[in-house]
């Protein structure tokens, strides 16, 4: 009997599948001896939701499952079906793992206990994002926060271990339910992405390291409500016009923020007049997308302070946000440090 070496064959014949996203977590896991494999874990439960809403937000428009639910939530925003289905996936799947303790969503007003003491991390969630584009076929997202509680495990959960500011996140992600499904996460040490291969139900590595450019020549913002925005934001706008840069806006958070991170540029949704705070949430919107785009490279921010320092004082908290390529973020804050006040209404 003769013995071989494996070679390996890169025929174009059959183009290798790379790295699945379970194999580089696990990878991850390894360069850090000491770790229990819980984040690990907590990661591939996500991404398990994650595939089963893709499998929902395919088929919306087949197995009615489209349109509005009926209710509002906490926001006072009309729920679409598909906003409570990802929002029970992924409070359930977070169940299952026994790693968290607590989730916070933008679909419940208040915090879920999942009575699991012994779960060392807290969740926050905006299971489906832009949800107002799901019955026109455009794209929409996942957000997620990871925290890690403060209080001891074992003990009931308490305020402090929710009302963490985003530094203290120990993972980040969004999922892209586009032409093509993508995860793109981090942990701290730089952002991954992932496509879905649907035939073979895997997240394969396909955007390794992503670095935001530095610059950019894209600007998304809802212009329609420019009368509402402060001087010093219209000024702004008005030199990226000057500029011809290109007006993007899909009104989805999730894929204006990843094609900005792409290709280079800003979302902007200030304070306006009539939402002094802005529109977008804190805990499971602005905190996660801020921190993706600090290990990008990228920035983000309220308009006075980073948004990775804000302390959230309450859980459904909003905060305007201005993200994307660092020197777009700061030159549009030279322009609202100018003159920041709101027109009246
Ligand atoms: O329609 P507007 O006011 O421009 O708001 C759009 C923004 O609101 C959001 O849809 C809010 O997200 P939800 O769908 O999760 O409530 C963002 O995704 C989006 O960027
Ligand atoms: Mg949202
Ligand atoms: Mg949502």
């Amino acid at each position: 009997m003769k013995i071989k070496p494996y070679i390996p064959n890169d025929s174009s014949l059959a183009y290798s599948v790379g790295v699945t996203l379970d194999r580089f977590i696990k990878k991850k896991q390894d360069d850090f001896p000491f770790a229990s494999g819980e984040l690990s874990q907590l990661l591939r439960d996500i991404a398990l939701a994650t595939k089963i809403v893709n499998r929902e937000t395919n088929r919306a428009g087949l197995a009615n499952i489209g349109g509005a639910f009926g209710q509002t939530n906490v926001q006072g925003e009309e729920q679409q079906k598909l906003d409570v289905i990802a929002n029970i996936r992924f409070t359930r799947a977070l169940t299952k793992g026994g790693e968290v303790c607590a989730v916070v969503s933008e679909e419940d007003d208040e915090v879920i206990d999942l009575q699991n003491s012994s779960g060392k991390y807290v969740v926050a969630i905006d299971p489906l994002d832009g949800s107002s584009n799901i019955d026109v076929n455009i794209s929409i997202g996942t957000i997620f926060s990871i925290y890690r509680r403060v209080t001891p495990v074992g003990s009931p959960i308490q305020l402090e271990d929710i009302m963490q500011p985003g530094s203290k996140q120990v993972a980040a992600g969004y999922v892209l339910y586009g032409s093509s499904t993508m995860l793109v996460y981090t942990t701290g040490c730089g952002v991954n992405g992932f496509t879905y291969e649907q035939s073979l139900g895997e997240f394969f590595l396909s955007h390794p390291e992503m670095k935001a450019p530095e610059d950019g020549k894209i600007f998304s913002v809802n212009e329609g409500a420019s009368k509402t925005f402060s001087k010093g934001l219209n000024a702004y706008l008005d030199t990226c016009k000057s500029r011809e840069y290109s007006a993007r806006y899909i009104g989805s958070l999730v894929a204006d923020f990843h094609r900005n991170l792409l290709k280079g540029g800003i979302y902007i949704y200030p304070e306006t007049a009539k939402n002094p705070e802005g529109k977008l949430r804190l805990l499971y919107e602005a905190n996660a997308l801020a921190f993706i785009a600090e290990q990008a490279g990228a920035a983000a921010t309220d308009g006075s302070q980073r948004i990775l320092d804000i302390q959230p004082t309450s859980l459904h908290q909003r905060t305007p946000l201005y993200i994307g390529s660092k020197k777009m973020v700061e030159e549009a804050m030279s322009f609202v440090g100018k003159d920041n006040v709101v027109a009246a209404k």
